[in-house]
């Protein structure tokens, strides 16, 4: 068996110039602004794009004129393959990104080329909302359409599973160890409109199975969960971590570790938002010891938490 891995998710761009096409993707994407009228929908990805394209290329500005998610994948595809070597099992890892190059379809027509006889989705949002993975699925299920004698293996949620939580926790040890007062976990997700909560997208839930499962390791510690990144108007899942930093801070909470917890790898939400944006808030508002704990990224814990999930997978089939 030669196996060909896909690791999905949305991409970022890797210039300047390429913010444009990457919002314009995103914002066009059904699962992202839900709304079924195509008219309508291109109408308001235009106005949306219009308000925040200088605000988004300003932010890539600051962290080196790209996102740093494709070169982390890059590094993990490696790892994962260095993984089932290990085995003695072939494998060929490949990104398959929503909104940027390379895209799902382009990674798999490789992969067939390479002669890979069964195909691996795995979805690199560890808690399943319609508006990532199911549009990453979507996606690489009208890809593979193009070759029905394929086998696929689906990895596409990971909330809780002990070894994706290892890779977690061995990034928050690392931090831990350089911090010299025991920090409060500030565990932040991505925000979500409240309203496909409503209608049953599940990434609320799953959130808060990630923060028990990582909690059980760190019961002597204070946590708090914060909500990042509304994009659009109405009501989002919250709190927000801007609207939390100042209630902490008179609380007394003046040593923060904060957690990313609905990425794998480091992204602009992490690189600017969190390292940059509201560090500079904490700093203004008298935190004293603000720290972001890394992503897993190309982590060898984390290239073996993929290789056993899948391999969990395989197993079952
Ligand atoms: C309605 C808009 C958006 C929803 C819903 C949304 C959900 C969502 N997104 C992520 C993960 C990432 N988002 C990233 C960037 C990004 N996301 C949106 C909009 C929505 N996201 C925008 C407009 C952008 C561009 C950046 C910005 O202007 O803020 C990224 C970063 C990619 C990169 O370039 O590095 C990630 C990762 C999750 C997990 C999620 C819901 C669960
Ligand atoms: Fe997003
Ligand atoms: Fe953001």
């Amino acid at each position: 068996m030669k196996l060909g891995i896909v690791l999905l998710n949305m991409g970022g761009p890797t210039s300047l110039d390429k913010v444009l096409p990457f919002l314009t993707n995103l914002f066009n994407d059904p699962h992202i602004l839900g709304i079924k009228n195509r008219l309508v929908q291109k109408a308001l990805a235009g106005y949306i794009i219009s308000r925040r394209l200088n605000t988004a290329i300003s932010h890539y500005e600051k962290i080196g004129g790209k996102s740093p998610l494709l070169e982390h994948t890059l590094a993990l595809c490696d790892e994962v393959e260095a993984e089932f070597a290990k085995l003695g099992m072939e494998a060929i890892v490949l990104p398959g990104m929503r909104y940027t190059e390379p895209r799902t379809e382009e990674s798999l027509a490789k992969l067939v080329d390479e002669g890979c006889d069964r195909i691996v989705a795995f979805s690199m949002y560890p808690q399943y909302s319609v508006t990532t993975s199911g549009s990453s699925l979507a996606d690489f299920d009208a890809a593979i359409k193009a070759w029905p004698h394929l086998p696929v293996t689906r990895v596409e949620q990971y909330p809780d599973e002990r070894h994706y939580i290892g890779a977690v926790r061995h990034r928050i040890d690392e931090s831990l160890q350089s911090l010299s007062k025991p920090p409060l976990l500030l565990f932040c997700a991505h925000s979500l409109p409240e309203k496909l909560v409503r209608q049953g997208d599940p990434y609320r839930d799953h959130v808060f199975r990630t923060v028990q499962a990582v909690l059980q390791y760190y019961p002597e510690y204070e946590h708090e969960v914060v909500f990042q990144s509304r994009a659009t108007r109405g009501r989002w899942l919250g709190p927000s971590i801007e609207e939390r930093l100042p209630e902490l801070v008179d609380d007394g909470k003046l040593n923060l570790l904060v957690i990313p917890l609905s990425f794998t790898c480091d992204n602009v939400e992490t690189s600017y938002e969190l390292e940059i944006e509201h560090r500079e808030l904490a700093e203004e508002l008298g935190v004293k010891s603000y720290q972001v704990v890394q992503c897993p990224n190309a982590s060898h814990h984390f290239a073996h938490a993929i290789r056993k999930m899948i391999m969990r997978e395989l197993e079952h089939e």
